[in-house]
């Protein structure tokens, strides 16, 4: 079979399955080949039901024990207790009740699942069943794949859709060049791709992955490279004059900008006023005070009679960014108008919105991805800003200017990134530094407590809301789905809520919710009609309510330092004393000297380097990656030795052949301008 082949050629994907892969953006035969899991299940020994921990997921024998039952409520729940010579252990599945007779027969029964502590003590929820016992044994040892899903199609469905695809791999699909796979003594392709998914060993998997992280390197360089962003810098065509009104409004500002903020505020004005395009990537901590430099670049554009657009990754915080625009226009008697553009707004909404954006009427146009290149035409768009997760639309922006005008670009980043990999990164771009946090910042205090610790958090933070202050709380993780996780945070609030009172409200934000949900959460909270927020790691980027003070995490354990470090950035962004109570519940050394490492530091250029020096080689299962920049295997900072080597190898390609088009970098120039133009097309929708 060709491997160009819609997903429909494989045996058993119907019309309806391939709808689902779809969803996956699995399209074709390849697609899936290169749809590797994010994680594996190792499946190990059982352990003694004693040993069962809470945050876990482990493999228990035991019988059963006492009666099998099934409630009612919202969702049907199938109980029944496990037990072995060490103790007994409840167990919960969801909408399954036929359980109920097939579990009843006795005998030994195998269980893997994930324990959670309930109202009622340890849990294990919606375990595998290897019944009879010894079905077990095929899978001892074995390392499953576990893929990113969507609604309607399983891991297992995935699992078998896999195989079939890899033993259409050949080594002829490779697109690295094959001098490249000898000199740097690859797997070859075939080989690598079927360990992607089905490894034997760590060991296994490791080896073949370093081959696809150096090609994913390579690929994201060359694309940039080919998307012209590099080289000759477009003129600057748009005439910018220093405006009075930028001074008077930050004589006015509550607050003094920082020794960074001004030194990078003065890299951007005169890159606006130059001779050439602006293309500037600013990086700063968590909290630095990027968004003000990039509100007065907005200003400045303006003022000077030109529209600026930023492009915020999600919407809550696009609505973040529009209040707060608005606001201080407001304030400081600012002749602009600001116009929000996201997805969720009515046709009307968005139909009078781009009328006023086409007339010139709004000049500071702030919105989600999508939509600021949906049907919008601007009047002139001199500035685009944007996150660094936007890093392919770069070209469109410029599109979209129109008429061949190309506005200047500004990328922000909280990315602690060594500037020698920024450089090769970020190569088109020139790099501000804001190094520096406002003064009035007191350091965050950090605990690292256990789950024992509960009760004295849920306190602490009583006395924090009455003292006027506001807390985040970041709720356990459920992997298994959305749904689950969505019924989780409802779950967790009302206990939460039972426990603090109701004097405080309690409210919860997760992925699954409506946008307008979302948005009156979050206006509820930055008003504080809210006092605690019980989230998913939806709450992660951006989000700034200076009065939070506040955050409880909750699994710390399963997040990774540099998500870990972001998340705790929602707290100590005003004057007041700020607080972080990582609460994990494994007491392994391993996560306790992780943990340590944020309790001691807050800073995050030192968290991401002690974190590169824990995650040896080995360590590619356990912990979420950051999902920095969004690579699907690469991690820039675990392998930044080879994105070096990506990044060399780059440009001697280039060199020798600037245009790919030499035999050997055929298939390459095919990946990356397929890449390219589905980019494109995706942006431009
Ligand atoms: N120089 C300053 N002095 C005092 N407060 C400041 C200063 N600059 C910014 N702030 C305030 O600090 C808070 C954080 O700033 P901002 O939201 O810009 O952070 P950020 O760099 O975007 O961080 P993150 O990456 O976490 O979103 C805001 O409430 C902002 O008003």
């Amino acid at each position: 079979m060709n491997v160009k082949e819609k997903i429909g050629a494989l045996k058993g994907v119907g019309e309806k399955t391939e709808k689902l892969f779809y969803k996956l953006d699995i399209r074709t035969v390849e697609d899936l080949i290169r749809y590797y899991p994010r994680g594996f299940e190792i499946y190990e020994d059982p352990v003694p039901i004693s040993e069962a921990a809470e945050g876990h997921t482990c493999t228990v024998a035991g019988t059963v024990f006492g009666r099998i039952q099934t409630g009612g409520g919202r969702i049907q729940v199938t109980t029944l207790y496990l037990k072995d010579i060490t103790g007994t252990l409840k167990v919960i599945w969801f909408r399954m009740p036929f359980l109920r007779n097939t579990l009843a027969k006795g005998g030994l029964l195998i269980l893997r699942g994930r324990v959670v502590r309930r109202k009622d003590g340890l849990v294990m929820e919606h375990p595998e069943i290897y019944y009879p016992a010894y079905k077990y044994e095929e899978k001892l040892h074995s390392m499953q794949p576990v893929y990113s899903l969507t609604a309607g199609l399983t891991n297992n469905a995935l699992i078998r859709a896999a195989r079939q695809a890899l033993s259409y791999a050949d080594d002829s699909q490779d697109i690295l060049p094959a001098e490249l796979v000898r000199r740097y003594g690859f797997l070859p392709y075939a080989e690598a791709v079927s360990r992607m998914h089905f490894p034997e060993s760590k060991e296994d998997y490791i080896r073949a992955r370093e081959r696809f992280v150096f090609e994913e390197f390579l690929v994201f360089i060359l694309s940039l490279k080919r998307m012209r962003l590099e080289g000759n810098r477009p003129e600057n065509r748009f005439v910018f004059e220093e405006q009075d009104e930028i001074a008077r409004f930050l004589d006015r500002l509550p607050y003094e900008l920082t020794g960074a903020q001004k030194k990078v505020w003065n890299e951007i004005r005169t890159d606006m006023q130059g001779p050439y395009v602006m293309s500037r990537l600013v990086q700063g901590d968590v909290g630095s005070g990027k968004t003000i430099v990039a509100f007065l670049a907005l200003l400045l554009a303006g003022l000077n009679g030109y529209q600026g657009a930023m492009m915020a990754p999600t919407e809550v915080l696009a609505r973040q960014h529009f209040a707060n625009i608005s606001e201080m226009l407001k304030t400081y008697e600012l002749p602009l108008k600001a116009e929000l553009l996201t997805g969720s707004m009515t046709a009307k909404e968005k139909r009078e919105a781009y009328e006023r954006i086409a007339s010139g009427e709004s000049s500071l146009i702030i919105g989600t991805h999508a939509l600021i290149q949906e049907k919008a035409v601007y009047k002139n768009l001199a500035l685009v800003v944007t996150d660094e997760q936007h890093r392919f639309g770069v070209r469109q922006r410029e599109a979209l200017a129109g008429k061949g005008r190309e506005p200047h670009i500004l990328v922000m980043s909280a990315t602690p990134i060594p500037r020698s990999l920024a450089i090769i990164l970020y190569g088109d771009l020139d790099i501000s530094v804001i190094d520096e946090l406002p003064k009035n910042r007191l350091p965050i205090k950090n605990c690292v407590v256990d789950t024992g610790y509960r009760d004295r958090a849920y306190s602490f933070m009583t006395k924090q809301v009455a003292a006027g202050r506001q807390c985040y709380v970041i709720c356990p993780m459920v992997e298994e789905s959305e749904s689950m996780e969505a019924e989780n945070v409802i779950d967790y609030s009302r206990m939460l809520q039972e426990a603090v009172g109701e004097k405080i409200r309690v409210g919860f934000l997760h992925g699954k919710m409506k946008q307008k949900e979302k948005d009156e959460i979050m206006a509820a909270f930055a008003d504080n009609e809210i006092q605690i927020l019980v989230s998913t790691t939806v709450i992660e980027v951006g989000i700034d309510v200076p009065n939070a003070t506040v955050m409880l995490i909750e699994n710390a354990e399963r997040f990774g330092l540099a998500q870990l470090h972001q998340l705790r950035g929602r707290v100590g962004r005003g004057r007041h004393q700020s607080y972080c109570i990582f609460m994990s519940a494994s007491n392994s050394d391993e996560t306790k000297e992780r943990l340590d490492i944020l309790n001691h530091s807050n800073d995050g250029f030192f968290i991401a380097g002690e974190d590169l020096r824990l995650r040896g080689p080995g360590d590619l299962f356990g912990i979420r990656q950051s999902g920095i920049l969004d690579f699907q295997v690469a991690d820039v900072f675990q392998d930044a030795e080879v994105l070096k080597r990506a990044g060399q190898e780059a440009s001697a390609i280039l060199k020798q052949d600037s245009g790919l088009d030499l035999p050997e970098h055929a298939a390459l120039k095919r990946h990356i301008d397929a890449k390219i133009q589905k980019i494109m097309l995706e942006t431009t929708l």
